[in-house]
């Protein structure tokens, strides 16, 4: 079967107050990263679709807010149940649409997102507040959570399944109604889950809805009944919703990438460090906020680190006829492709930086870059200071711990981060420095779902994952009794 003939096997209609139905916008080409090739064409929502779904997320507000914790839990629950029942075949839907190894899709995406409701599911119904009481005398104060309303959720392309379950779990348990947009080249596998979850969800509570950000998204962001903007995104789409916020003060939960510093200490295990950094450098092809791009090696380190990093970097599989052999899938798209190689392209026009692998283009099919390491980068080279967003790692050189802090922090970014040394109490120190929303110490990238994840800095606000989460979706509120003594 062809991945065309596949892809039709699944629903391509949107959810729009509980009905699936076809878009009505223009027509929209979705590829398989993998071979360049068209998988799918699909219609967009329309402009007055965007306002009808909108409006039914509106709608269907008031009872899905009075909802209790339980029965919302319930719900996320069934839709976990719902993914997991279809892994399978969404693990196959999204390797097809990201061009992404299915054996990676099947091991981490899936059960990722499916954790996600699960989490939220629990973590609803136990929320923790400031204890009630008469702060005032003959005045009983409590604070209570409720949900804003209206959210307008906009997801990237790099983890499509998971970026949907990041955004649609805290927002719908914390009573919100949503609507979702995927990223206008990803949207197979949550509208492949459309069916079952209107058998779940009631009317309204959850739209879908497709297309570009500059139609589609700028509609929804624009619509005066949302209440909060969640995109994860870059920093630019980041600051265009901040803009359309401010016209009905809408709330912004914004995660806009990151670049992040792995610092490696002379005492550092070498080993570790190499194996980390050839996975987490280049896993999703570098399509990752947080992403272990930008090694910092300390003096005593820094030859042994690249020779060792640039052998293990130049044995990463990709583009391999046989699936379960790669490790790297290609970029998202043909530009984002020519994005990277541009990138790396100005950074070896520069004499002081050293090619040590990769840094063209994969000669055969499909948007593929070879996973590619530069040594000798200076803390004010671009290639250390921008988001690539691919495979594509620095290293730079570093003499005392002051000057790799002060480097690190030393960027418009402030999402991810780790530090590699034996020295638990340096780890620590250097770690309280750090102006980044995570921190590891001896490891990268691990998620959790009870864990929060948030940037600093240009690379935004507002915590996906845990408790946290369910806060940004929500406010607080006071209720002040007053009452009069009765002894
Ligand atoms: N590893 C998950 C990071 C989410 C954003 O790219």
């Amino acid at each position: 079967m062809s991945d065309a003939e596949f892809v039709a096997r699944f629903s391509e209609k949107h959810a729009i107050n509980g009905d699936l139905r076809t878009g009505e916008g223009a027509t929209q080409s979705i590829f398989n990263p993998a071979t360049g090739e068209v998988i799918a064409e699909i219609a967009e929502t329309s402009l007055s679709q965007v306002d009808q779904a909108v409006t039914a997320a509106n709608n269907a507000f008031l009872r899905w807010s009075r909802t209790t914790p339980a029965e919302r839990a319930s719900v996320l629950l069934r839709i976990a149940d719902a993914i997991e029942k279809q892994a399978s075949s969404l693990a196959q839907l999204e390797s097809v649409n990201c061009g992404k190894p299915l054996h990676q899709a099947l091991k981490d995406d899936l059960p990722a997102a499916i954790d996600v409701f699960r989490f939220f599911a629990g973590a609803v119904r136990c929320q923790q507040g400031q204890l009630s009481g008469e702060y005032l005398p003959g005045h009983t104060s409590m604070v209570r959570r409720d949900p804003l309303g209206v959210v307008a959720s906009i997801a990237p392309w790099n983890y499509p399944l998971m970026m949907s379950a990041w955004k649609i779990a805290p927002a719908l348990a914390a009573g919100n109604t949503v609507v979702f947009k995927p990223s206008e080249h990803t949207p197979l596998t949550i509208l492949a889950l459309l069916p079952a979850l209107q058998e779940i969800l009631p009317p309204g509570v959850l739209n879908v809805i497709t297309g570009s950000g500059e139609g589609v998204g700028n509609a929804l962001v624009s619509h005066p009944h949302v209440r909060l903007i969640s995109l994860t995104g870059d920093i630019v789409t980041g600051q265009r919703i901040l803009q359309a916020a401010v016209k009905t003060v809408k709330r912004t939960h914004l995660e806009l990438g990151g670049k992040a510093p792995v610092i490696v200490c002379n005492d550092a295990d070498i080993d570790d460090v190499v194996e980390a950094v050839s996975q987490w450098g280049y896993y999703n092809a570098g399509q990752d906020c947080t992403s272990a791009c930008r090694v910092y090696a300390q003096a005593g380190i820094y030859e042994r680190l690249v020779e060792k990093l640039g052998e293990a970097v130049s044995q990463l599989s990709f583009a391999r006829k046989n699936d379960s052999e790669n490790f790297m899938g290609p970029l998202i798209s043909s530009r984002q492709r020519d994005r990277v190689s541009s990138f790396v392209e100005r950074a070896l026009s520069q004499p002081h930086i050293e090619r040590i692998t990769g840094a063209a283009s994969h000669s055969g099919p499909g948007f593929y870059y070879q996973p590619t390491l530069l040594a000798g980068c200076l803390q004010s080279d671009e290639i250390v200071q921008r988001e690539v967003f691919g495979p594509v790692v620095s290293v730079t050189r570093f003499d005392t711990i002051a000057q790799v802090v002060s480097w690190a922090n030393e960027s418009e970014y402030g999402l991810a981060s780790s530090v590699w040394t034996q020295n638990i109490d340096l780890a620590m120190q250097i770690s309280s420095h750090l102006q980044y929303g995570t921190t590891w110490i001896n490891t990268h990238f691990s998620l959790v779902s009870e864990m929060p994840h948030g940037g600093l800095k240009r690379s935004g606000y507002g915590n996906d994952l845990s408790s946290y989460s369910l806060q940004d979706y929500s406010v607080v509120r006071h209720i002040m009794a007053k009452f009069k003594p009765q002894f």
